[in-house]
């Protein structure tokens, strides 16, 4: 008896080549109304499902595939001779082989202005119930959902048959597929409905790539994507230079991105170990580099810029003067191509920036868990700033102050960013108390401290940091505010002719 293969796909791709090496293998073909006439139009024998439900597609092709002579023909087990007489007394054949892949939900949903309805209708029923059932079967059937899989599958059979493990592999597969699959449905409608935070939270990334290893090297990794990528994003980025990123790098790339896309003017970020180390603002791009290089011309050694303009010839010549590990951007002239990519290891990545919206949450793991919240997108656009302080502070030192506040944001907490001049001179991240952190910002931006503004992710509980600022010669100081003790600050600052506003949002980052 001749073995019967069921193909019913969306994505043609590969098919007619494939239903032809089946054909060739004595399969006998059965497939659904476009993929039968995609198949018939290639001169290649294929029987319709009709013939074999003996029913009608209908509904539009909502129903064509739901049927039991279909999943009596994958479910039953071969080595059950209960279900055989079953499918002999209903007159069943076994089905070997399915080819399904799914109706596009995810490249549907992505269409901009796409309708509930569309969306809907883009909901595959039969797809993922056949792809179910023949992995559930693997024993007895080889079920692929992916047409790049094809080849391998032609090969298996042609030496003799797929292997049990073979099969079982590709079944795994496909219970992934369809999971993946219906992530994406159920992401939709927590969205339609509007439950970000429903009774179970499942979301489904994309491989990207193996990674070499993850933040050591005795640890393993790969690298995922969204399976729809919301907004300016690193996953999307291509890369035109250097060797393999790395887990670090994608992580540092990526805190440097985050940086970039605060600022509309022409704009420079330097970052190491996911804090920003140098950031400046121009009238033109190597204006900015120059500024952010200044910040810290130590720490940028070995790191990764992020820039928001295309990279010229000038600027790229001045980056070029230092080890950098990955430069972004969103796009890079011929003039600066020619010339970073001398370096073979320098990663240049173009991203495209121009991604309004941003990721509605972030994610973060602890043993055993999943925190998820909002995305921070706090900033000052048209917030009133409080003045706290008896002296108000100057445009310059406003400035100054709104670039100080839009960097604090991405530094790990404690944060104290000192900046002037569109650029920032010292930053201090991660410390343990705020004082701290002062310091080391204070420490890095040395004598220029000198009529800069301070910028602190958290309010004072005590006057220590204002004081220790008044030393540094600090004349403005922007922080949440909302502290018990503000009066503290607030006096401290007055004695000292400092004028002090609060934003009175807190930018924490863990
Ligand atoms: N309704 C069904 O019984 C059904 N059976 C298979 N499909 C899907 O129909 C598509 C193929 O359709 P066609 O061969 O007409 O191009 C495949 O993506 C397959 O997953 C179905 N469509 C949707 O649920």
């Amino acid at each position: 008896m001749k073995k019967r293969a069921l193909l019913s796909v969306s994505n043609k791709l590969g098919l007619t080549e494939f239903a032809k090496q089946l054909h060739d293998l004595d399969y006998e073909l059965v497939s659904t109304g476009g993929t039968k006439r995609t198949i018939e139009e290639a001169g290649i024998p294929v029987r319709s499902i009709s013939e074999v439900t003996e029913f009608p597609e209908i509904m539009d092709g909502r129903v064509k595939t739901l049927h039991p002579s279909v999943h009596g023909g994958l479910l039953a087990k071969r080595s059950y001779e209960s279900h055989m007489k079953q499918l002999e007394e209903l007159d069943i054949k076994t089905i070997d082989l399915v080819a399904v892949n799914l109706y596009p939900f995810k490249e549907t949903i992505a269409k901009e202005g796409v309708s509930e309805a569309d969306a809907i209708e883009n909901i595959d029923i039969g797809g993922p119930t056949m792809l179910r059932a023949a992995a559930k079967s693997f024993e007895d059937v080889a079920v692929v959902v992916n047409p790049s899989d094809y080849e391998e599958v032609i090969a298996g059979i042609q030496e003799g048959g797929l292997s049990f493990e073979t099969r079982r592999k590709l079944a795994a597969k496909v219970f992934r597929h369809t999971a993946n699959y219906d992530a994406m449905i159920a992401g939709y409608f927590s969205e339609l409905t509007e439950e970000p935070y429903p009774e179970t939270y499942t979301v489904t990334y994309e491989k990207v790539q193996s990674l070499r290893y993850g933040e050591n090297p005795h640890q393993s990794a790969a690298f995922y994507k969204k399976a729809n990528v919301e907004g300016t994003s690193l996953a999307e980025a291509e890369q035109l230079n250097g060797k393999e990123l790395s887990y670090n790098n994608i992580q540092d790339a990526n805190a440097a991105l985050e940086v970039v896309l605060e600022f509309h003017q022409p704009a420079a970020v330097a970052v190491k170990h996911m804090n920003p180390c140098g950031v400046g603002v121009g009238e033109n791009l190597y204006d900015a580099y120059v500024k952010a290089y200044e910040g810290d011309p130590v720490s940028i050694f070995g790191g990764i810029v992020a820039l928001n303009r295309e990279v010229d010839g000038e600027t790229a010549a001045k980056l070029k003067e230092i080890f950098l590990e990955i430069i972004i951007a969103p796009s890079f002239s011929q003039e600066a191509l020619d010339l970073l990519t001398t370096k073979k290891n320098l990663r240049l990545l173009k991203v495209d920036m121009k991604k309004a919206d941003r990721p509605a949450h972030k994610l973060a793991t602890v043993n055993g868990g999943l925190l998820v919240q909002d995305t921070d997108e706090g900033s000052l656009d048209g917030v009133d700033l409080e003045v706290a302080t008896e002296r108000e502070p100057t445009e310059q030192e406003m400035e100054d102050m709104k670039l100080g506040w839009k960097v604090v944001k991405h530094v790990k907490s404690n944060a104290i960013v000192v900046a002037k001049g569109d650029r920032t001179l010292g930053v201090g991240a991660g410390q343990m108390n705020r004082v701290g952190a002062a310091k080391i910002a204070f420490e890095q931006a040395g004598e220029k401290a000198a009529g800069s503004i301070m910028a602190s992710d958290a309010f004072f509980p005590m006057p220590d940091t204002v004081e220790a600022a008044a030393e540094a010669g600090v004349t403005a100081i922007i922080q949440p505010g909302g502290s018990k003790r503000d009066q503290d600050s607030i006096d401290a600052c007055n004695k000292h002719g400092i004028a002090m506003v609060f934003t009175k949002m807190r930018h924490f980052k863990h």
